[in-house]
């Protein structure tokens, strides 16, 4: 059940702050959420599915507690450059050359994977996924603004951030110093007036595809500009929540700060990153080609011991990714899978009655993870609030029959915490049915198949029981025979 008076309890640690503060909305009741969202030039691996279920969660968590929540994430298919100092090839055209596509083609290709990707993770659909190209005229007015309020000039067809007239600027991430510069050519950075100064707009060399009009003649949007422009779009002045990656803070964060602040707005009033999925300690990204696909993992493991993988640590934690990692995710899953499993199939011929200190006990976990949610999005403690549950209903449900109404608010916990806000137990994954409402029919036609082999197994017709048995296991099912009968399992 969740709540209808949203909770006034809920702590997330601010980047900007540099602590965990209250989290108070502009209007009660409502969250405007913004999160940079994917270049889509390439297939997303598990880093990107490490922030998309982090603020996935921050935002089911926040449904739960009774927000409602505009979910704004945007789609890059612009102006974002091989390198942070204004300069290489665009990722999209360069993606667009090698696999000889229209650069919209290589935009839309890896869109449309991004999305399978997600659904199968089982990640929302945002409120609105705006796309940079949707937005050159709003992009394009917000420099306008900026040149007029003299914090931005143009030089040989680009515009630049007037880094030198906003003192605020590296006020999130603390850093003043230039790193930017190293690495530019001598071209772009003649046309800066400091080197910290960074693209607004760009000019379309000669035979650059991606190019529009503007004042300042053909050119493309910086890959900055789109997230003030549609983020103050579509949320508003001072929204609330601003997310994305910890490698997002500087140039990236901290440039959509000053040029949206600069140009009069009210910016993000929360600001939250997750940290990095790391492999052998290195963050795991498309440049460094040190990275695995989620549709790799995705063949390989169940989405939902990937989403749990990735739940188990918390959001500002390092995760390391490693087979070990999986492994454990996948006994974790199971367990609790599998526990909830056991509630289902017993609550049907459960007696009714309730057992009061049993009760007590699941009320309790069910404070314990919506605590550890309410204490900066704490995930691992929330699970562990999980394996507490499960522990005490294995226990229970051994020791003989639990009342109806004492099963019902155990699944209430796993189904609504577990599922609503974790986002697990869904899809092939609840260890037994294929989905949440195919349950009660698949356990039925199991019942019944397993009734089947018995059957062969008391009339000594053991050939026809192994058979059965044979083709349970090619499509994946374990059948274990155990001393309270048999049990499958997927
Ligand atoms: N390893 C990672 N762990 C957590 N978040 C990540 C990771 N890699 C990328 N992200 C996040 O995903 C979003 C998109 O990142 P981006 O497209 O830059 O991916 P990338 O693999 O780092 O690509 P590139 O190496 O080309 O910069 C950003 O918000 C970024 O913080
Ligand atoms: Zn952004």
């Amino acid at each position: 059940m969740t709540q209808t008076r949203p909770d006034p309890d809920i702590f997330l640690y601010d980047t900007m702050q540099r602590q965990k503060v209250r989290f108070v909305p502009t209007t009660p009741g409502r969250v405007g959420m913004y999160l940079c969202g994917p270049t889509v030039y390439s297939d997303a691996h598990l880093g990107h599915a490490k922030k998309e279920v982090a603020f996935d969660v921050i935002r089911r968590a926040l449904m739960h507690f009774g927000y409602s929540v505009r979910y704004v994430t945007n789609i890059t298919d612009v102006g974002h450059l091989q390198n942070d100092s204004d300069d290489g090839e665009d990722k999209l055209l360069a993606r667009a050359r090698l696999e000889q596509l229209e650069p919209m083609e290589v935009a839309d290709k890896y869109f449309w994977s991004f999305v399978s990707d997600m659904d199968a993770l089982n990640i929302l659909k945002p409120s609105i996924n705006p796309r940079a190209t949707g937005h050159i005229t709003e992009q394009i007015a917000l420099i306008e603004e900026l040149i007029s309020r003299g914090h931005a000039y143009a030089s040989n067809g680009s515009v630049y951030f007037d880094v030198r007239s906003w003192p605020d600027y590296g006020k999130l991430s603390g850093r003043k110093l230039d790193d930017q510069a190293e690495g530019t050519r001598e071209e772009v950075r003649g046309e800066k007036r400091d080197p910290r100064d960074f693209a607004l707009w760009k000019k379309a060399e000669a035979g650059h595809i991606m190019r529009w009009d503007s004042p300042w003649g053909v050119g493309f949007p910086g890959w900055h500009i789109e997230c003030s422009a549609m983020s103050l779009k579509y949320l508003g002045e001072g929204f609330d929540i601003h997310g994305g990656g910890l490698d997002l803070q500087f140039p990236h964060h901290e440039a959509e700060i000053a040029q949206s602040e600069a140009a009069g707005h009210a910016f993000a009033r929360y600001w939250m990153h997750n940290n990095m999925l790391t492999i052998n300690g290195e963050k795991m990204s498309k440049s460094k080609g040190n990275f695995t696909t989620l549709k790799d993992l995705l063949m390989q493991h169940d989405p939902m011991v990937i989403r749990y993988l990735l739940v188990s640590s918390h959001y500002r934690s390092i995760t390391e990714f490693s087979d070990g990692a999986f492994e454990s995710a996948r006994s974790g899953y199971r367990r609790l899978s599998e526990a909830l499993h056991e509630i289902e199939r017993h609550l049907p011929t459960a007696p009714s009655g309730t057992d009061a200190a049993l009760d007590a006990k699941i009320a309790a976990h069910r404070k314990a993870f919506e605590d550890a949610l309410r204490d900066d999005f704490n995930t691992p403690k929330a699970i562990a609030a999980l394996f507490g549950l499960t522990t005490d209903m294995n226990a229970a449900i051994n020791a003989g029959p639990v009342g109806a109404a004492t099963l019902d608010a155990a699944r209430e916990v796993y189904r609504t915490l577990g599922g609503g806000v974790l986002g697990l137990f869904s899809g092939s994954s609840t260890g037994q049915a294929a989905q949440a409402d195919e349950a009660p029919v698949v356990d039925a036609l199991m019942e019944l198949v397993l009734q089947a082999r018995q059957n062969y197994r008391l009339n000594k017709q053991y050939a026809q029981a192994d058979e059965l048995r044979q083709t349970l296991t090619r499509v994946g099912v374990t059948v274990e025979d155990t001393k309270d009968g048999p049990r499958w399992r997927k």
